[in-house]
């Protein structure tokens, strides 16, 4: 296994236009690889706007689907390491949250589907039920890179610490977030959240948002961002379109490791 990797965090703009979309997904991901990344990761529901009244229109079939066919053969063109952010999927009747990670091959190596789906009511704030036209995942997804395991969640899934304790436990190093907080709780719990789960597993979190658009009927938080295994921020955007290239220090992790044993020292005969 490799002592460091670049990984390369694509905050792009998302709009109506579906093309548009996978056009400003593709420059982005060919910027990242340009600066070195050898991993690369978009947000969530890049290619459809975050509403309920476009999953369906947007949805695709996985291999077929345009979208999926464009990661595929992106991953393969720049050799290199591809988390998807997400998209709507369609299966039989049923619609994902879906996150589709392929390899320098355009091989597929996993695909994550929401197990947490985002319904909140928040008074002055943000209401959006996912649930409406969402149907929820049940897997735990990681996999294996030449550099670390790697975790993918998806975005509300993040609040929930045993999923991302599961994941520690199976080995990863760091976990990729396709993301799209909102401006209600983006500013009180995107940045505690990410520094939260890193801490506890010792482990980096990248976040990956859409840049925001005030127009949109869901305004993104942006600040796609990477919490490292101490606790700390490491590198963060505002909320403006970038791609934003981070190291990613598995030595660092290691020492972080051995000098504080938070995972050795879990008391599992009692909880
Ligand atoms: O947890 C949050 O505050 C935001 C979650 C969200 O926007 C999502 O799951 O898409």
């Amino acid at each position: 296994m490799s002592k460091s990797l670049k990984l390369g965090l694509c905050q792009i703009p998302v709009s109506k236009d579906k093309t548009r979309n996978l056009q400003m997904a593709r420059a982005a991901v060919k910027e990242a690889v340009l600066a070195g990344s050898q991993l690369v990761a978009l947000p969530e529901m890049f290619n459809c706007p975050y509403d309920n009244k476009y999953f369906a229109q947007y949805a695709e079939e996985f291999p077929q689907g345009e979208t999926l066919q464009m990661l595929s053969h992106l991953a393969r063109a720049e050799s290199v390491y591809l988390v998807g952010g997400s998209l709507p999927e369609r299966e039989a009747n049923r619609l994902y949250n879906s996150c589709f990670i392929f390899g320098p091959q355009g091989e597929l190596l996993a695909r994550h589907r929401k197990v947490h789906l985002f319904d909140i009511d928040i008074p002055g704030g943000i209401s959006f039920r996912e649930s409406d036209t969402l149907t929820p995942g049940d897997q735990i997804t990681t996999f294996n890179t030449p550099f670390c395991r790697v975790g993918v969640a998806i975005c509300y899934d993040i609040r929930f610490p045993e999923l991302t304790r599961l994941m520690a436990l199976q080995g990863i190093k760091l976990l990729i977030l396709p993301a799209a907080f909102n401006m209600t709780t983006g500013p009180a719990h995107w940045e505690l959240t990410m520094r939260a789960r890193a801490l506890d597993n010792q482990i980096y979190v990248a976040a990956v948002s859409p840049a925001r658009d005030e127009r949109a009927s869901y305004v993104a938080y942006g600040h796609t961002m990477v919490a490292d295994p101490w606790g700390n921020v490491i590198a963060q955007s505002a909320e403006k379109p970038q791609v934003l290239t981070v190291d990613i220090d598995l030595a660092r992790l290691a020492d972080i490791r051995a000098q504080l044993p938070l995972l050795k020292h879990r008391r599992a005969d009692i909880y």
